[in-house]
């Protein structure tokens, strides 16, 4: 900011410099003195004066010729260039080539130095100050001796000159040095040149010191106008030859050598001191100018200083404008800043307003809309309640118009029953009437025709008329009086009919008691027997089976309870020869001999069935080696499952007259390498489809995802379903029968029964497993999918005997491992205390197969031993 209003002020300042008029003739001055001839007259001239004194009066002495300038007062305006010393330089460089003030302007540059004027005084006082110091008058004869004409002549500075032992020796005025000094300073009078040229172009002490700088710290041309008369020195009186040490005297001759003559040397010295007072007189005229030039110079430094004061006063005017237009341009400023704050509060302050309009309408926008929200809620409100309670009205209007509607349609149904069945009964009665009526017409008319014929005979026989007619007359009579006594007959037969309904709906009401009494001793009867019970199947012999190869087998108590079974092992023969055989008995619920056909087999388990019906779930499998008898005794065409379905619809339909009516779904499974296959599905499906077995632990019922359900409506249904089954199996296998022996198949039969009369509900399953093959597999022998059926046969089987096991041990909350393999797991519900279990153990006549007889006969046993706790029915008394 300051260098700015310094930049600025600058040519106004440099403006006043060049009113001086003092200063203007100086720069005349200067170029005049570059040109090595000073004007005639110039020293009584102030034109040309101005530029000295500004040097004698410089306050600030400076170390050398370049450094001192600046202390000049015009100088102080270019330190501000910051190239002062360069400028001198240069200006330095430029005094021989002459044109200092085009060069002086290119180095300073044109801001720098606005115009050539100013800088010529400076450095001609620069140069002079350097030349002319205030001693000047005082060393400049000294000079003169010391620098000796080698000083002088500048080339020869430095050099060992021969004649300088002559100066030192002379060390007066006189000498030829200073002759030729003065000879210059004789001869710049005779010019007309300003004695301030002599006095320039004596070298200071600095100069002396470093000689070699000479030429450039002292490149003013004033010196070389002191020393332009040296080249013209054919003027100058020639140096006296003096004898030296270095002198090489040869010869000595009183004669010829003037040197060594005493008179000449006497004259010659006369001269010299002649010549030397000359000089001084000179000096002293000289003197006399000098002292009238540094009056000049005095005066004009007087005139000088008076134009500085000026030019100071001036300045200072200009700083206190320049300050007090920066106290102006800084009140101005903060007017500025003053006035954008106030701007600035302003438009806050207008911001605010509006910020705060803008809150207050937002509010009273929010505040209306709240406003009309709650007006329109209650408004909505009202009339939600208006209606509601016109609606309600309506309904409660239109519900007893319905009540109405309904009790009057009731009746007039009700009525209308009652009127058509009074018009049933008559019309049937009128019809019985009309048909003795009509019987009695046919009669009548029979009996008239023939009465007629008889008339018509009698009326030939007159005698006999009469006595016709009087018959006739009391036959009349006697059916007049039949009809009386069948009318009467009529109504005791309907009064015989009423009584025999009513008498039938009370034994219809007996009847449903006596079924729910019959259930529940049914099922006390079932739990007698327990709720596990094993029945022995033994299969009869096949064709293709020789009587060899029949293990005997014996039924100890056929004839009466056929509980027990006694499985002879092979002939031995004793050591006293005899032969026997091993006794094996065992003992079960019921033994069926290889002669017993499904339909006795049946009868036993139909009790179970009925359970089913009763709400009971029920799981019947069978157990026993592959050809045992497994799958016949289950799902041949006459095998358990047809016949329970049979004998299910049967009961079903039995018990409808009793109020209950049954649904029956079938699903048909099967259990394969621990996976479940739907039987009824697609059988592509089989061994792909994933099935998952969800348990309903509230309600003890079991589901299948996605496994087709069957509507068991009629009883032929069940042979397509396991026609069905057997054929999806047999897609599964090349062979059906190894399909069948390694798989364990199970037919589900949820039966739900709803006694409409009672209320009663009933939901029962029936499960008919048919067991994969019991032998005992080899692991050793078999290998890939052989080896996985046989572990996974292994452990259910197993898994099997240890839920039975398990159930056997009667623990309430005990763990049952119904989850350690699938068919426990689908079977968690049907075996257990909820349930009612019939395992059939089959057995296989072959003596080849009697080690796993015994086997089984012994697993069969040890179910068979089992107690499992008691049954709860799956049935709900109805809530109302
Ligand atoms: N009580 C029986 N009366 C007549 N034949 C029977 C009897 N029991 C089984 N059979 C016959 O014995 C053979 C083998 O019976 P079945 O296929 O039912 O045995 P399985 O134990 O089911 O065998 P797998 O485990 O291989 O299925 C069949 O031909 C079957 O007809």
């Amino acid at each position: 900011m300051e260098d700015e209003n310094m930049a600025q002020t600058r040519p106004a300042t440099r403006s006043r410099i060049p009113q001086v008029g003092g200063l203007r003739e100086m720069n005349s001055a200067s170029a005049n003195s570059r040109s090595g001839i000073m004007p005639p007259g110039t020293i009584v001239n102030k034109t040309v004066s101005p530029t000295r004194p500004r040097t004698f009066t410089s306050p600030e002495p400076k170390k050398s010729a370049s450094v001192s300038r600046p202390g000049s007062a015009a100088s102080r305006q270019h330190t501000r260039g910051n190239s002062f010393a360069s400028s001198t330089i240069s200006r330095s460089g430029s005094t021989a080539s002459r044109p200092a003030t085009n060069n002086f302007s290119a180095t300073m540059g044109h801001n720098s130095r606005a115009t050539s004027a100013m800088p010529r005084p400076q450095t001609s006082l620069g140069t002079r100050r350097l030349g002319n110091s205030i001693q000047r008058p005082a060393t400049s004869l000294d000079t003169h001796i010391e620098d000796g004409a080698g000083s002088i002549l500048g080339k020869r500075k430095g050099e060992q000159h021969p004649r300088s032992l002559s100066i030192f020796l002379s060390g007066l005025p006189g000498s030829s040095q200073n002759n030729s000094r003065i000879g210059d300073a004789q001869w710049s009078q005779s010019q007309g040149v300003a004695p301030v040229g002599i006095g320039l172009s004596t070298a200071s002490p600095v100069q002396r010191v470093q000689p070699s700088k000479v030429p450039i710290l002292t490149p003013s041309k004033p010196c070389e106008i002191a020393h332009s008369p040296r080249t013209r020195s054919p003027k100058r009186p020639p140096i006296p030859l003096f004898l030296t040490k270095n002198s090489h005297v040869t010869s000595f001759d009183h004669n010829t050598d003037t040197e060594w003559n005493q008179d000449n040397r006497e004259k010659q010295m006369d001269e010299m001191f002649n010549k030397i007072m000359a000089r001084v007189n000179e000096q002293g005229h000289e003197a006399t100018g000098l002292k009238d030039t540094v009056e000049i110079y005095k005066s004009r430094i007087a005139e000088l200083e008076r134009a500085r004061d000026g030019l100071g006063e001036a300045n200072v005017n200009l700083r206190v404008e320049l300050e007090s237009l920066k106290g102006q341009l800084t009140l101005a400023e903060k007017a500025l800043a003053d006035a954008r704050r106030d701007q600035d509060i302003a438009m806050d302050d207008v911001e605010g307003r509006h910020r705060i309009e803008i809150a207050s309408i937002n509010q009273e926008n929010q505040k209306e809309k709240e406003r009309l929200v709650s007006r329109h809620e209650d408004e909505i409100h009202n009339l939600k309640r208006k209606f509601q309670g016109e609606v309600e009205d309506e309904k409660a209007k239109r519900v007893r118009e319905l009540g109405n509607l309904t009790t009057q349609s009731t009746m007039d149904i009700q009525k209308s029953q009652l009127e058509l069945n009074n018009k049933e009964r008559e019309i049937a009665a009128l019809k019985n009437d009309l048909d003795a009526m009509k019987a009695d017409g046919d009669r009548e008319r029979k009996t008239v025709h023939d009465l007629r014929q008889n008339l018509d005979t009698a009326s030939s026989n007159s005698v006999t008329l009469e006595s016709t007619i009087r018959a006739l007359k009391a036959r009349i009579e006697f059916l007049e009086g039949g009809r009386e006594e069948q009318s009467q007959a009529f109504e005791r037969c309907n009064q015989e009919m009423m009584d025999a309904l009513a008498e039938t709906d009370a034994i219809k009401e007996k009847l449903r008691k006596e079924e729910t009494m019959r259930r529940k001793l049914h099922n006390q009867v079932q739990e007698l027997k327990g709720n596990i019970r094993v029945f022995c199947r033994v299969r009869p012999s096949l064709r293709n089976e020789p009587a060899s190869s029949i293990s005997p087998m014996q039924y100890p108590d056929e004839s009466e309870d056929a509980k027990e079974i006694n499985v002879m092992g092979p002939e031995e023969k004793s050591s006293l020869g005899t032969l026997s055989r091993k006794n094996n008995p065992f003992s079960f619920d019921r033994v069926f001999g290889p002669s017993t056909q499904n339909a006795e087999v049946f009868d036993e388990i139909s009790q179970l069935v009925q359970s089913a019906l009763d709400g009971y779930n029920v799981c019947i499998f069978c157990y026993g080696q592959t050809g045992s008898g497994k799958t016949h005794t289950m799902s041949s065409q006459d095998g358990m499952i047809p016949r329970a379905v049979h004998q299910i619809y049967q009961t079903a339909q039995g018990l409808e007259e009793k109020g209950w009516r049954y649904t029956m779904e079938g699903n048909f499974v099967e259990v394969y390498n621990e996976n479940l296959n739907d039987l009824l599905g697609n059988p592509d499906e089989l061994d792909k489809k994933k099935h998952e077995i969800r348990h309903d632990m509230q309600r003890g019922k079991t589901s299948i995802t996605d496994i087709t359900t069957v509507q068991l409506d009629s009883p032929e249904m069940v042979e397509s379903l396991l026609k069905n089954a057997d054929a999806n199996r047999s897609v599964a296998a090349t062979k059906a029968n190894e399909r069948s022996s390694r798989s364990h198949s199970v037919f589900i039969l949820k039966l739900t029964g709803q006694n409409h009369v009672t209320g009663e509900r009933s939901e029962g399953t029936l499960n008919l497993v048919d067991l994969a093959g019991s032998e005992r597999l080899s692991h050793s022998g078999a290998t890939g999918d052989r080896l996985k059926e046989t572990q996974n046969i292994n452990r259910s089987l197993s898994s099997l005997g240890d839920v039975i096991a398990a159930l056997g041990q009667g623990k309430d909350g005990g763990h049952i491992p119904y989850r350690n393999s699938k068919l426990t797991y689908l079977l968690q519900f049907s075996l257990g205390g909820n349930s009612k279990t019939l395992m059939f153990v089959m057995v296989s006549p072959l003596q080849a197969h009697l080690s796993e007889t015994l086997t089984s006969l012994k697993f069969a046993t040890k179910v068979h031993n089992t107690h499992i706790g008691t049954a709860k029915r799956q049935a709900r008394v109805r809530d109302s």
